[in-house]
This record gives C-alpha cells, sequence and structure tokens, in this order.
C-alpha cells in the first residue's frame, strides 16, 4: 500500500468515528462505467459497496469534481447533467477491495424530479456549494434535507464541499470558510474545500470518503452479527 498523506485535521469538523479512517483507503484506479440501470441493480451488493450522492446547485462543479478524481479531467466549457450519472471507483481499504458508487445529481431545477428518485439508500451524501457564489452555500441545507428525505440521518455519512477554491479572492474564501464551516458544525458534516481545476484536495477528500463508509459498512455488519448471535443464544 502506498503511503497517503494526513488528513488536514483542520478540515475535520465533526466528531466521526476514527478507528482506521487514517490513511486506510487506496485507489486502485481500475474504474469503470457502468450504466445507472446498471447501478440500480448493483446497490443491493452488500457491505463491499457504498453509495455516495452528490447534490448541489446548477454548475457549482459537482460533475468535475467526480471527472477530476475518476478521470483525472477538468473541462472549462459546462455541460448540464441530465437527471443523474454514474461512476463506480475501486479501491482497497486496508487491503479488502472496496467500491464507491458515486451518483452525480443535476442541479437543473427541470431535473431535480428525476434526480431525486435516486436518492434513496445513500451511505454518504455530499452536498457540494461553489466558492465563489454565496447563494450556492445558502441553498446546501435545502439541497440536504432533500437528499436526506428518504434516507436514514442516523447513519448516512454527510460532506459539505466547497469547490472552484481556485476561483476565490482570499478574504471572500476565508468569509465563505467561516460561514461553510459554521453551517457543517450545524449539520455534522465534514467540511473540505477543493478545487477541481488544479485538483487540490480532490483525491484526500475521496479517499476520506472512502475509508469513512467502509468503516460504516464494517461497523454494521458486526452490529448485525452480533444481534444475529444474541438472538441465537436467546433462542437455545
Ligand atoms: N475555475 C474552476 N471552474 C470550475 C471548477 N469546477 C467546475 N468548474 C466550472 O464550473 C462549470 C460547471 O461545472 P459542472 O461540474 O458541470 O457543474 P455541475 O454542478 O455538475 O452542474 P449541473 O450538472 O448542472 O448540476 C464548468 O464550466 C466548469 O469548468 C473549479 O474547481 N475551478
Amino acid at each position: 500500500m502506498s503511503s497517503l498523506p494526513p488528513v488536514k485535521e483542520d478540515r475535520i469538523i465533526c466528531e466521526l468515528p476514527l478507528y482506521f479512517t487514517r490513511d486506510a483507503a487506496v485507489h486502485t484506479k481500475d474504474s469503470f462505467n457502468v450504466t445507472v440501470r446498471e447501478a440500480s441493480q448493483e446497490q443491493k451488493t452488500g457491505s463491499n459497496v457504498a453509495k455516495v450522492i452528490v447534490v448541489g446547485d446548477v454548475a457549482v462543479g459537482k460533475t468535475c469534481l467526480i471527472n477530476r478524481f475518476c478521470k483525472d479531467t477538468f473541462d472549462r466549457t459546462y455541460k448540464a447533467t441530465i437527471g443523474v450519472d454514474f461512476e463506480m471507483e475501486r479501491f482497497e481499504v486496508l487491503g479488502v477491495p472496496f467500491n464507491l458508487q458515486l451518483w452525480d445529481t443535476a442541479g437543473q431545477e427541470r431535473f431535480r424530479c428525476i434526480a431525486s428518485t435516486y436518492y434513496r439508500g445513500a451511505q454518504a451524501i455530499i452536498v457540494v456549494f461553489d466558492l465563489s457564489n454565496y447563494g450556492s452555500l445558502d441553498n446546501a441545507r435545502e439541497w440536504l434535507e432533500d437528499a436526506m428525505k428518504d434516507n436514514d440521518p442516523s447513519s448516512v455519512l454527510l460532506f459539505l464541499v466547497g469547490t472552484k477554491k481556485d476561483l476565490s479572492h482570499p478574504d471572500q474564501l476565508a468569509q465563505m470558510e467561516q460561514e461553510a464551516i459554521r453551517l457543517s458544525e450545524e449539520i455534522r458534516a465534514e467540511y473540505w474545500a477543493v478545487s477541481a481545476l488544479s485538483g487540490e484536495s480532490v483525491r484526500d477528500f475521496f479517499l476520506r470518503v472512502a475509508s469513512l463508509t467502509f468503516e460504516a459498512n464494517v461497523l454494521s455488519d458486526l452490529e448485525r452479527n452480533n444481534s444475529r448471535q444474541a438472538r441465537d443464544i436467546i433462542s437455545k
């Protein structure tokens, strides 16, 4: 396993459980595309996969963020996501194969209905806003509430991600980050600031998502096994 840069402490806002979440995940690089229909069927494959949905205002940079990580590309031309797009990314966490299903949803109002039908069963929600656009941070809470409707708040990991860090003037950035950190504390999300253009923090961010979702899956497997064993003992 290659060693990874340590996670910056100042990015860890809320107290998520930390058993083996540091430097644990490795991106195995052989990502693959499947259709949304195939992905929907794959949702039931169990603890070696986590569903992650990416939501946020139109043109905040959701697709670019995913493409920077999955394909190491960046496109300056805006192409709206229609409904949802899907990427499956492979990792190894502590040597164990693990997949992230990344659901890139449309920010445009007219596609919101279609996109929201894919929210159910998310293990992590990434709410994206644009660090050069105050309005997109204002709307982050509404996106989160929408994405939470069909999910269990006690088991979903939340991330608040400010994109386009390269565009922000330092003064504006400081003010936006202050506001974003306040919101992330309130909603118990982990806050990250990234740039898909430069690639800053993108890789660290997704490795963090992989590590935390892997850990959550392992813990819930353990819990299930323990309660099954307890039931077996009681019924004997
Ligand atoms: N400078 C800069 N521009 C960015 C960055 N990320 C995205 N962009 C630009 O912002 C625009 C919108 O990016 P998208 O990734 O398509 O936005 P989106 O959130 O997926 O948009 P919808 O699919 O409509 O919801 C594009 O023109 C990108 O080139 C970034 O980190 N820095």
